[in-house]
């Protein structure tokens, strides 16, 4: 049995498992407008298939907005899948539905200021545009050059630098986003895993956020990252269809376990 099958093994042999699972560029392909981006239907037929088994908890994991979140992953009220959105702010919980996330009337203020001034800062560049989000903004460059991009960003840079220096940054494919909330992806897995009672968390992510969540996971649980970047995680999948073979794999371990 090679490492990869034993950990797979591991998770799918726990009592109670969390399925934490980053949302773009993991199980839905990356794609220049945001709101396009479905899950492939072998991801969605896997996510639903685990979501069904007894003892099985899966949750999208992801930096969107929560609205955006539930538009674009089709999530309805009666799903079983939870939601932590906004890199772990905001909380979609079956049966009780969208947890009330407390801001303050300064920050959203701020939040709006610094959303107009960025917006018009990078208006004259090609490709450039601006995602509004919940806690905070993010700069899109998919469809810039190169130079266009590093000159929004440098932009976007300089005014939260001087506006709001105790925000957080992240940089993710093609977007640099700012936030007045500091939640992270570690946060997010961990109340998960303490709200569902889990015993051990399969995490899966793509991107340098999903590095938060991956660094954190404990011994018995299994980070996996997409792609062939640098990563904390134990297993790399070439692309979404591998990370899917994985998927289906936990699936079935869980069944043959519950017979
Ligand atoms: O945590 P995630 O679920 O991976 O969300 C991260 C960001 O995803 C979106 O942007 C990324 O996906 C877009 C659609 O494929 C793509 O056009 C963009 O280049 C990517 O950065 C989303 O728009 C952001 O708000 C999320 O933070």
């Amino acid at each position: 049995m090679t490492a990869a099958d034993a950990a797979i093994e591991a998770v799918s042999t726990t009592p109670v498992l969390l399925v934490a699972l980053d949302f773009d560029g993991t199980l839905a392909p990356l794609v220049d407008d945001p709101m396009t981006a479905r899950m492939t239907p072998r991801a969605r037929a896997a996510v639903d298939a685990l979501a069904a088994l007894p003892d099985t908890v899966v949750a999208l994991v992801s930096g969107r907005s929560l609205g955006h979140l539930r538009e674009i992953a089709e999530h309805l009220d009666a799903s079983p899948m939870w939601l932590a959105a906004s890199h772990g702010v905001q909380y979609w919980v079956p049966g009780a539905g969208e947890q009330p996330a407390s801001d303050d009337a300064a920050d959203l203020a701020l939040r709006d200021r610094l959303r107009e001034a960025i917006t018009a800062s990078v208006a004259h560049l090609d490709g450039v545009w601006i995602e509004p989000k919940e806690f905070g903004v993010g700069v899109h460059t998919r469809v810039a050059d190169a130079e266009t991009a590093r000159e929004a960003r440098e932009a976007a840079d300089r005014l939260v630098a001087a506006e709001a220096p105790g925000w957080r940054r992240r940089t993710g494919h093609d977007i640099l986003e700012f936030a007045f909330r500091h939640e992270g992806k570690d946060s997010a897995v961990a109340h998960l895993r303490e709200r569902v009672g889990a015993t051990a968390v399969l995490f899966a992510g793509d991107d340098v956020t999903d590095e938060d969540a991956l660094r954190a996971l404990r011994t018995g649980d299994l980070g996996i990252h997409v792609g062939d970047a640098e990563t904390a995680a134990t297993l790399k999948v070439a692309d979404i269809d591998a990370l899917v073979d994985v998927l289906e794999a936990v699936a079935r371990q869980r069944v043959a376990r519950a017979q």
